[in-house]
């Protein structure tokens, strides 16, 4: 119902705004327009004004129109007679003057397209005076209709009728009540007060007083009445009452100002406050570009003593406020997307299906009740009775979930998992004691015949399809054959664990999937390290799409341990950017940055520019720990433990889940993890904090937590051809000219030598000097953008420049400090070289 109502009432808006549309003129419509109602206004003007003394001897011409013999004595001939009768005649009397005056005025708002709300203003007040002055003149009876037309004379003649002389004396009175209040906007308080100016402004006009040392006058008393007996002195306060009153008229003229009602109401009250229709004018654009102050002048009506106080406030925010509001309704909201507009996302299609029955899955019932009987007997070898048991049929195994009889202790089914298990003689039991939150004892049994989860069946299910999440990810399937989806922001970082060939690639392969069907290239970029130089090599296709890389890098995919300290440190370095940006918007994470930033709040031109998220994937992290330990280990837990707020997450994956890889601080920052298959319990326990890895089927079978719960999931599968397909599709779309580029990092075996030969400088040196001084920011990126260069080059000759002291030494995610004011000084510097 309450939507049925918004939807008309959209549609009324939509409606009417195609109408305006349609009858909105062009300026040019406007200019003729406005010049032909101008010249028509004046012509009725002198059609009028020879009216009044030709109708006599015109009378009979108005009959004659078609007639081109007869000759009216009406300046304006034929027409102009025939349109003063009709107006003044048989109108409105004398009054109807005003009508070539609204013409005119109308024609003037056209031609300089004026605010359209104050002409209406005018016509409104206009037509409602000429009626008056018309019925008011209608009292005089002339027998010639000339004064109050034939509508004023009838009209009065009506009233008089039926409310009597009394009766119309009085609404023509509280129609005049009407105008002087709400159109001249007189209040008795306003008289009142402007009664008090004037009489303040004979008082000053009076006053010869010394100015005293600060400045401010000495008020003096209003001279008596006696005192002003004399001729002279009347003059004068004439004189003065004249230009009060020219003061105060002018002043409600410009009652349209608010900064000049709020003064004077502030003359009135002695309070402060703001006028709230001062947003209306800083919203003017003209002056947006400016603070402007706001300046009301205090000074005590009943005490003239006291010293006159100016309270000024500036309307900084509003001014933002409102630049921002422009922009957005000028260009739009910033579209991070724009760059890569026409990108198409993966297709379902190049997912390949696994099932032969779409996504179901076969429910053998005879293997069903196999179970089922096999688990009450061998709980019953154990005393434990059975008050009921229920089966979930899973993709891989069948949870069947047991409430025993009452009296049974928990802890006693729990003992027993190894004898149960033994009993049911199956690999990968799983006993869940109790289930949390339900208050019964799960017993996971793998199916004889485990069903793939196809990738495509979990990125097609509405869950992940509808998923509002920054960065959603289907992992494949739970237990209940519900589809598994989360989101990597909230996680903020998973680490992923499991013994070789138990599915780990398999799921980063999911995971990175994920992101491609639900994410633009413009709204995440991935850092992938894969040591083994294998696993992820296929994403080097979509390395101008989807990849970060480090500046001077040539391959996309970090493959060698040391160049992976050099990464991580740039992120690092990145993160610690993204803080100052974030602090500098006053946000407190990159959503909310973004956010305001396609609101267009934040200034390019101070650094803020629309943050993507970065996903950094280690494929093998304990080979990574073993070659370079704590130079991995410190940057690691830096961005595991602050990078949340500001879009970097890390996925880390290794095969060898023990403590020296799986350390207490990675653990302590990775509260979200994935264990595949492990040989141990050990093994379950360094991932998991629990046992349960070590009893999983492999192939995907994987356990998640977040912290509390573990859920079992069949992970989706996701096959090499599968991601070539996908990458191949992306990478065959247009693409950013290079990969996102991450801060330089400057390692301690790669610093720069400064000792660089004249000779061997580039070619653009010069050039690239100039830029920099002129710009006054020392940045290699500057230099690729304005000299349109390769990053290479543009490092190299911000190199030399720090040799010939143009520019400061590497400071981190800063720009280096020019030290070179001017053109001029720059010019002397190379000349004493
Ligand atoms: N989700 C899954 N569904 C079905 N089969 C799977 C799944 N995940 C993995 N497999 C099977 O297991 C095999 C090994 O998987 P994968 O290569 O991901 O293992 P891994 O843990 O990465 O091994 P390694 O550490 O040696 O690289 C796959 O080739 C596939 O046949």
């Amino acid at each position: 119902m309450a939507k049925r109502k918004v939807s008309t009432k959209r549609k009324t808006t939509k409606n009417k705004t195609s109408l305006r549309e349609k009858f909105t003129l062009s300026r040019q419509q406007k200019v003729v327009l406005g010049s032909f109602l101008f010249f028509l206004g004046i012509g009725l003007f002198f059609a009028f004004i020879s009216f009044f003394f030709n109708w006599k001897i015109d009378q009979s011409e108005i009959s004659q129109f078609y007639n081109r013999t007869s000759s009216p004595k009406n300046w304006l001939s034929k027409f102009g007679a025939v349109v003063s009768h009709f107006f003044i005649f048989k109108g409105f009397g004398i009054s109807a003057l005003v009508i070539p005056f609204l013409t005119s005025l109308t024609g003037v708002y056209l031609f300089f397209d004026l605010n359209k709300r104050k002409l209406a203003g005018f016509w409104f007040w206009g037509t409602l005076v000429m009626i008056w002055v018309s019925v008011v003149l209608g009292f005089t009876k002339s027998e010639n209709g000339l004064m109050a037309g034939i509508i004023g004379y009838e009209t009065n003649d009506f009233l008089q009728d039926y409310i009597g002389f009394i009766g119309t004396v009085l609404v023509l009175a509280f129609f005049a009540i009407v105008y002087i209040v709400v159109r001249l906007r007189y209040t008795p308080e306003k008289l009142t007060a402007s009664i008090k100016n004037t009489q303040k402004a004979i008082a000053k006009d009076f006053d010869e007083t010394p100015k005293t040392n600060n400045g401010h006058s000495i008020p003096t008393p209003v001279p008596s009445t006696d005192e002003s007996t004399s001729s002279g002195i009347k003059e004068k306060i004439d004189a003065i009452i004249a230009r009060s009153k020219e003061k105060v008229k002018k002043s409600e003229e410009k009652s349209a100002s608010p900064i000049v009602e709020s003064v004077k109401k502030e003359e009135n009250t002695n309070e402060v406050t703001l006028n709230p229709t001062i947003n209306d004018f800083y919203g003017n654009p003209k002056n947006r570009d400016s603070e402007i102050p706001e300046k009301i002048i205090i000074k005590s009506e009943d005490n003239p003593e006291d010293i006159a106080m100016e309270v000024e406030t500036t309307v900084e925010e509003e001014v933002v406020k409102n630049l921002s509001n422009k922009l957005v309704k000028d260009f739009g909201e910033f579209d991070p997307k724009l760059e890569l507009g026409n990108y198409r996302f993966p297709t379902i299609d190049l997912l390949k299906d696994y099932t032969a029955n779409a996504g179901g899955i076969t429910i053998d019932q005879g293997e069903l009740e196999e179970n089922k009987n096999r688990i009450v007997e061998t709980l019953k070898n154990y005393k434990i009775e059975i008050a009921q048991i229920k089966a979930t049929v899973g993709p891989t195994v069948t949870l069947y979930e047991i409430v025993p009889e009452a009296g049974i202790r928990i802890s006693k089914i729990k003992n027993l998992e190894d004898d149960i298990a033994l009993s049911l003689a199956a690999l990968g039991i799983r006993i869940i004691a109790p289930i949390p939150g339900k208050g019964t004892i799960g017993i996971e049994v793998p199916n004889k015949n485990a069903t793939i989860v196809s990738m495509r069946s979990a990125i097609a299910s509405p869950k992940f399809q509808n998923a509002e999440m920054e960065l959603p990810l289907s992992l494949g399937k739970t237990i209940s054959n519900e589809t598994f989806v989360v989101d990597l922001a909230k996680m903020p970082h998973l680490l992923m664990a499991g013994a070789t060939g138990q599915g780990k690639s398999v799921g980063l392969n999911a995971i990175l999937t994920s992101l491609l069907y639900k994410k633009h290239p413009a709204e995440v970029k991935f850092v992938l390290v894969d040591p083994k130089k294998v696993e992820l090599t296929l994403f080097n296709k979509i390395e101008r799409h989807y990849l970060a890389k480090l500046p001077d890098t040539e391959e996309a995919i970090i493959t060698d341990n040391t160049k992976v300290i050099n990464t991580l440190n740039s992120l690092c370095i990145e993160m610690d950017a993204r803080y100052d940006l974030l602090k500098n918007a006053m946000v407190r994470n990159i959503k909310e940055y973004n956010t305001k930033f396609k609101a267009r709040k934040l200034n390019p031109e101070n650094g803020h520019r629309f943050l993507p998220y970065i996903v950094l994937v280690v494929d093998e992290f304990a080979d990574l720990i073993m070659t370079a330990g704590k130079e991995v280990e410190t940057p690691i837990a830096r961005l595991a433990q602050l990078a949340r707020a500001i879009g970097i997450h890390l996925i880390i994956a290794t095969q060898r889940p023990s403590v020296n890889v799986i350390t207490g601080m990675i653990k302590a920052n990775f509260p979200a993890r994935i264990a595949f298959r492990v040989t141990s319990k050990i093994d379950s326990r360094t991932i998991l904090d629990t046992g349960g890895a070590d009893q999983l089927i492999g192939r995907g079978d994987m356990l998640y937590t977040q912290g509390n719960d573990i859920i079992r999931i069949q992970c989706a599968f996701v096959d090499t051809p599968e991601v070539e397909k996908i990458t191949e599709y992306i990478g065959s779309q247009k693409a950013y000219p290079d990969a996102h580029l991450l801060p330089e990092y400057v390692g301690e075996e790669s610093g720069t030598s400064l000792d660089i030969d004249k000779s061997d400088r580039d070619k653009l040196f010069n050039e690239a000097a100039e830029v920099i001084v002129t710009a006054q920011q020392g940045s290699a990126s500057l230099l690729q953008r304005k000299l349109k260069l390769g990053y290479n080059r543009a490092g190299r000759l911000i190199d030399q420049l720090e040799a010939a002291g143009v520019v400061g030494p590497f400071e981190g995610s800063k720009a280096r400090q020019v030290l070179v004011p001017d053109l001029v000084s720059l010019q002397q510097l190379l000349e004493q070289e």
